[in-house]
């Protein structure tokens, strides 16, 4: 490829769009990212009650309940709703992790 044929991909509207999306989806991992940290130091509070309290780590009702939640705001976002749990699952694991530790 010669230069002038580089510049005029480089600077196609659809590359300065795939650029852009691409900053987008870090930006909106990031956040992802930070979401899921605020997450876990609430589960972190919670660990510690259930600790004071004697509580169990896994609770089947409230897990069901916000997987039963969860997958009606997937399924209203037009999102696949059993990947949408699959996240859930990986997430509820990672609660478990730290409030066992
Ligand atoms: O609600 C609780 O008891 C929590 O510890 C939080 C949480 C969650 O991640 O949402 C974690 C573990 C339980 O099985 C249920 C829910």
């Amino acid at each position: 490829m010669n230069a002038s044929q580089k510049l005029s991909l480089t600077n196609s509207s659809s590359e300065i769009c795939l650029n852009e999306c691409r900053q987008q989806i870090d930006q909106i991992d990031t956040e992802l990212i930070k979401i899921i940290a605020q997450r876990m130091e609430i589960v972190k509070k919670i660990g510690e009650h259930k600790r004071k309290n004697k509580l169990e780590t896994i609770q089947p009702n409230r897990w069901q309940a916000i997987l039963d939640s969860r997958q009606e705001i997937a399924e209203e976002l037009d999102l696949p709703s059993d990947l949408v749990l699959d996240i859930f699952e990986v997430i509820h694991q990672m609660a478990i992790q730290i409030q066992s530790k």
